[in-house]
């Protein structure tokens, strides 16, 4: 067993094995402070897992990061798990998108290709020919598609992993009905379901489908997003005293714990070469975190498209 949380891994129903702790690459900063914090991930850090999208505007720079340190010799390309998503203006043509992604990773296939949200935009292009990402009307309420079917996403997705472009493909911000509806039309069960996942928001109803049927879950905003508001929990700090770890290692530990893959965003350097402790922490304290959240859900991302999706917890 791995000594550090970068080094643990789990295996995707394809056989694949997938780092169970990767890199969240949403930017809130400039292109260098970009590069920096993501060739530390790699680097010092060691992780061996990006998580990026269409959406982010990061692919550019994680391609370029990662052909900087393969043609130095420090990395080779293949050792690193890269997952993109598919943002719902492209709900009809996913093929587009990834081949967009792949230009923009100076990639020839990813490790895993998800359909970003269930929910289908309408298609714009912009002036320059650029697919706008949330198109909206005059009153700034967003376009959707009326024919949309993000069963058709989901579907398109499973003939480009026969093309070879992408290993594995899953689904983001699927609930357990959505997941029951592909499955029964397509009879292919998704490599994974990436949601919004932490000690405030465990999730278990859809924990246990998944365990159930082999799907990996995913969690993002780990620490509760931007500010990281996760990490002043009570009983997170707590904990951390008792393991003598820092809040970020409990809420790391508790995904690894439980097998779900967990996604962490930082630009700060010096924490990011500190990587994670691995703990080996006990049942009951993982049992407290989830009893924490099921009592007190919390929801940090709020994009209005979850609307349509039928989440709860939008407190
Ligand atoms: N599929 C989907 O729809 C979604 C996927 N994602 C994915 O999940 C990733 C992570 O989620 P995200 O919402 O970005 O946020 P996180 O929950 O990872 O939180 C990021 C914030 O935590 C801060 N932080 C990190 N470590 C520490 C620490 N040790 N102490 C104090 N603050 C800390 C960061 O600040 P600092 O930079 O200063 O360290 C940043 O402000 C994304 O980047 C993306 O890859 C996210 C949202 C939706
Ligand atoms: O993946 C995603 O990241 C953004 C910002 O958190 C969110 O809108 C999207 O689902």
């Amino acid at each position: 067993m791995s000594t550090t949380a970068s080094g643990v891994t789990v295996k995707l129903n394809t056989g694949a094995e997938i780092p169970l702790l990767g890199f969240g690459t949403v930017s809130e900063h400039d292109t260098e402070t970009f590069k920096l914090a993501l060739k530390a991930a790699i680097l010092d850090a060691g992780y061996k897992h990006i998580d990026t999208a269409w959406y982010y505007n990061t692919e550019e720079l994680i391609g370029d990061v990662l052909e900087e340190l393969s043609l130095s010799n420090k990395i080779k390309k293949d050792e690193i798990f890269i997952t993109t998503k598919v943002w719902p203006c492209f709900w009809n043509d996913p093929e587009t998108s990834l081949n967009l992604s792949l230009k923009n990773l100076k990639l020839e296939k990813v490790d895993l290709l998800l359909q970003h949200w269930p929910v289908c935009f309408a298609k714009i292009d912009d002036s320059n020919g650029n697919r706008i990402p949330v198109p909206k009307d005059s009153n700034n309420n967003i376009l959707y598609d009326k024919d949309g079917d993000y069963l058709i996403t989901y579907k398109k997705l499973l003939k480009l992993k026969d093309s070879g472009k992408a290993k594995a493909v899953g689904v983001s911000n699927y609930t357990v009905q959505m997941l029951e509806r592909i499955i029964k039309e397509t009879g292919v069960i998704p490599a994974c379901n990436q949601v919004e996942l932490h000690p405030h928001l465990p999730q278990l109803e859809l924990y246990n489908y998944c365990s159930e049927k082999g799907i990996i879950l995913e969690a993002y905003s780990p620490f509760g997003s931007s500010g990281a508001p996760n990490l002043k929990i009570p009983l997170i700090i707590e904990l951390a005293k008792k393991y003598n770890v820092s809040s970020a290692d409990i809420i790391v530990n508790y995904c690894i714990a439980k097998k779900i893959v967990v996604l962490p965003r930082s630009s700060n350097i010096e924490r990011i070469k500190k990587g994670y402790a691995l703990i080996n922490m006990e049942k009951s304290d993982v049992d407290a975190l989830d009893n924490y959240g099921s009592k007190n859900p919390k929801r940090y991302i709020k994009d209005s498209w979850g609307d349509n999706i039928g989440f709860d917890h939008w407190n």
